[in-house]
Order: structure tokens, then C-alpha cells, then sequence
């Protein structure tokens, strides 16, 4: 097991949320064991007390870590979404502050593509309507609107790991897929890309997103592209609740120019069970309701417990950045009989220069150094073979150079 300068008891483990339990099962095999472990998500007041008293933080996708929060964090090391949507991190501050920010970019993608299938069987067959006169009582046997998905046409709005998941499985089900993606994707299977977003709305049958939140997908199917949709279509949202202008929804759906609606994610959204949850769409039969729980499955939660909980005992443990979403990325080999020093610094010329001059004015060898920049970090890992007093003389020699944000000294 690595050991680090600072001591594994004394480096605090922040996991919010409900993480699975394979997340605290590998931070203990890591070695870690000062765990603090909620089942929900903290009020934004205790949530930045909570992350300022601690060293790493596990969160998925209900807490907001501001730039406030990461300006008040000083032992904050390394932020994990156990999640894929990295949006409600303040990614810029953390970034300018030396905190990489790790996520699980595919463990869920499939759970969310299984929902959006069914979902688009469900709301072809009006089964959300049917469903709800059976409830009442009532009996409502009519093929009348019901449509099998074969041969429809899909249109999904962003075709990345999710967007493409979703098209492999319509096609093995007879659907067209045509989709929309302001990169150029390769298309699998027969799947074409579309001219626009105008051209996807007006060719598809069942709109599906699958967008991450940015500037550029905030309001993006709004009333002009709810307008632009075929009659008795249907629209499947299990992105972001800021992608769709959820009043507009409400009102074609209510005229009966869409025949269908399922929503997993919302505009505001509780920040807890016990909360309530509100919008335009409840009470409307034709609507499926979920309260965000495309990713909640065993399988995807397990996996990605596992996954970010590695990458973050890795970094903290081997200094290894990889797949961060915010940070320079290195992949380390073991320093099985170097010390290694960490240094993230502020990217601006002469840093290494003032690096290098530290460890030729000393005694020690260099056996080997990596380095990385990414927006305005920089990020060097040098492996010495020195004495513990002398690494951790280089520790307090890099710490003095002008723009250091951290340092850090692994065994
Ligand atoms: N409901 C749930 O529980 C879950 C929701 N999500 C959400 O799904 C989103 C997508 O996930 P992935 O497919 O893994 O992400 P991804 O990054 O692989 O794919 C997103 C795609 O959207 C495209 N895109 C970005 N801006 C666009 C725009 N303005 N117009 C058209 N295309 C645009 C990108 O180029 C990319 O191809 C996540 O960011 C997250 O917000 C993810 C997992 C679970
Ligand atoms: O993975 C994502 O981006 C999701 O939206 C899932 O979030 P959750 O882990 O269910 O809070």
C-alpha cells in the first residue's frame, strides 16, 4: 500500500448522496479510513462546512460546489461526481485552485439508454394514458394513437456515449435513427446525422436528448423547437432539466400537438426524498414522470462507486490525473524506489525553469519528471531518489516558488 507524507488516517473523505458501497469499500482497501458518509445531499450551508473541513469529495448530482466553496476549501485534494453530468461543479475554480475533478463517464450510459427505449415504447403505445384510466377505475382497450416503434423515426439531440447507445438499441428494434450533434460523430449502425436541429424535429417521431448542460444547450428546445416537432410526436428528456423550456412543453402537450412526454429531469428538483416535488407536467396522463433516475440502477451504482473511488485513491495515493475532466492529465507509473513530489502551479512562463533550479541547486537525483498544463494549471510530478529530510526539504522549496497552489510529497 502507498503511504503518503500526510498520514492515510488523517486524509478526510467527504462522500455525499448515497454513494454505492463499493466507493467506501475500495477507499478502506485503499488504506483510507476517515470516512464521513451521508445518504443525502447537504443544504448548501453544511455542504460547504463539510467540504472545507475535508480532503477528498464524493458527490453525484444534486450538490452545487461553487466557486465560494472551492475558494473557502484549502485541504480540498480532489473532487469525485460519482456520476457522468460534471455541471454542478464550478470546474473553472476548482481548476485554479489545483483541485482535479474526476467523474464515471460510461458506467450509467447504459441504464439511461435502457429507460429512453422503453420510454419510447411506452409513449407510442399511450400506455402513461391508459395506464392512468385503469387506475381510475375506467377501461380504455383501443388501438386508436398506438403505434409500434418499428420503422419510426428516432431523432436524438446529442450523440455522444448515451446518444449513440440509445440509437445501436432502436435499430435492433426496426427504429430510423437520425440525430443531431454540433461535432461531427461517427454514425453507427444506419444511423444518419441531420442538417440542423430544425431538420431532426421535423423528420422525427420520438425526440430524444441526450445533451450535456452547457451555455449552449440551456432552453435549446424552447417554443420555437417544440413548435417545429411533428404532430403526435413525442419528446424523452433524461439530460438536464435546463435543456427544455418546460412551461412551452406543457402547453403543446395540452393542445394535443404532442402526443407524449417523458421527463427524469427538471429545471429545480427536490434536493432530497422528503422534499416535494412541483411542475407544470404533474397531473398530466400523457406525461411519464421521473424524479432523475436515468443512471439509478445496481448495476450503473456499483460500477461507478468503483470507478471514481479508484481514480481518486489513485491520484491521492500515486499523484495520477487521468480522465479528470478539469485538469492537466499524467498517468503515473509506481515510484517503487523514488520519492515523488507533486507540484501544481499557476501556468505562467519561467515555473519550470524555477522548478528545475531547485533540484540542481540540490544533492538529490532526478530519475524522472512529468508535466502537463491544461487552461491555466500546471502540473509537474518529480520522482528523486533522496532522504526523507531532503524530500521534504524539496517539498518546502517548491511550496516557496511564487504561484504554487499545492504540493504534495508520496513515499
Ligand atoms: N438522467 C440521468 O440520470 C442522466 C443524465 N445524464 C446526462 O446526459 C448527458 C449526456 O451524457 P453523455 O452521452 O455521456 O455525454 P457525451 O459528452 O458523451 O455526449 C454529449 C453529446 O452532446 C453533444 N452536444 C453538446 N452540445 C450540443 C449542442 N448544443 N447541440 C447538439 N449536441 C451537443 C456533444 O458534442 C456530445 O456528442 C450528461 O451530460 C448528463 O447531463 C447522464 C447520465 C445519467
Ligand atoms: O450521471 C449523471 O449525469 C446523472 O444525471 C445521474 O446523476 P445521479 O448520480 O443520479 O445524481
Amino acid at each position: 500500500m502507498t503511504t503518503t507524507s500526510f498520514p492515510k488516517e488523517d486524509i478526510k473523505v467527504l462522500l455525499l448522496e448515497g454513494l454505492a458501497p463499493t466507493a467506501v469499500e475500495t477507499f478502506r482497501a485503499a488504506g483510507y479510513s476517515n470516512i464521513e458518509y451521508h445518504e443525502k445531499s447537504l443544504p448548501p450551508a453544511e455542504l460547504a462546512a463539510a467540504v472545507a473541513d475535508a480532503h477528498i469529495v464524493g458527490i453525484r448530482s444534486r450538490s452545487h460546489l461553487t466557486a465560494d466553496i472551492f475558494q473557502n476549501s484549502r485541504r480540498l485534494m480532489a473532487v469525485g461526481c460519482f456520476c457522468i453530468g460534471t455541471n454542478q461543479v464550478a470546474l473553472d475554480a476548482a481548476q485554479a485552485r489545483g483541485i482535479p475533478v474526476f467523474n464515471a463517464p460510461y458506467s450509467n450510459t447504459r441504464s439511461v439508454a435502457e429507460l429512453v427505449i422503453a420510454e419510447a415504447v411506452m409513449l407510442m403505445r399511450r400506455i402513461p394514458e391508459k395506464n392512468m384510466v385503469c387506475h381510475r377505475g375506467g377501461w380504455a382497450k383501443s388501438a386508436a394513437g398506438s403505434y409500434e416503434v418499428r420503422d419510426k423515426v428516432l431523432g436524438i439531440v446529442g450523440y455522444g456515449h448515451i446518444g449513440t447507445q440509445v440509437g445501436v438499441l432502436a435499430e435492433s428494434m426496426g427504429m430510423r435513427v437520425i440525430y443531431y450533434d454540433i461535432e461531427t460523430q461517427l454514425a453507427l449502425g444506419n444511423a444518419r446525422a441531420t442538417a440542423s436541429l430544425d431538420d431532426l424535429l421535423a423528420r422525427a417521431d420520438i425526440v430524444t436528448l441526450h445533451v450535456p448542460e452547457t451555455p449552449s444547450t440551456r432552453m435549446m428546445i424552447a417554443e420555437p423547437q417544440l413548435a417545429a416537432m411533428k404532430q403526435d410526436a413525442v419528446l424523452i428528456n433524461a439530460s438536464r432539466g435546463t435543456v427544455v423550456d418546460i412551461d412551452a412543453l406543457a402547453g403543446h402537450l395540452r393542445s394535443k400537438h404532442l402526443a407524449g412526454a417523458a421527463i427524469d429531469v427538471f429545471p429545480v428538483e427536490p434536493t432530497g426524498n422528503s422534499d416535494p416535488f412541483e411542475s407544470p407536467l404533474v397531473g398530466m396522463d400523457n406525461v411519464i414522470l421521473t424524479p432523475h433516475i436515468g443512471g439509478s440502477t445496481g448495476e450503473a451504482q456499483q460500477n461507478i462507486g468503483l470507478e471514481v473511488a479508484a481514480k481518486l485513491v489513485r491520484y491521492s495515493d500515486n499523484g495520477s490525473t487521468l480522465s479528470a475532466v478539469n485538469f492537466p492529465e499524467v498517468s503515473l507509473p509506481e515510484h517503487m524506489d523514488s520519492r515523488r513530489l507533486l507540484h501544481i502551479h499557476e501556468n505562467v512562463p519561467g515555473m519550470l525553469s524555477r522548478i528545475n533550479e531547485l533540484f540542481s541547486a540540490g544533492e538529490v537525483n532526478v530519475d524522472a519528471q512529468f508535466l502537463q498544463t491544461r487552461g491555466k494549471v500546471g502540473y509537474v510530478v518529480i520522482d528523486v531518489s533522496a532522504s526523507e529530510a531532503q524530500a521534504r526539504q524539496l517539498k518546502d522549496g517548491l511550496a516557496a516558488i511564487p504561484g504554487t497552489l499545492k504540493t504534495r510529497l508520496l513515499y
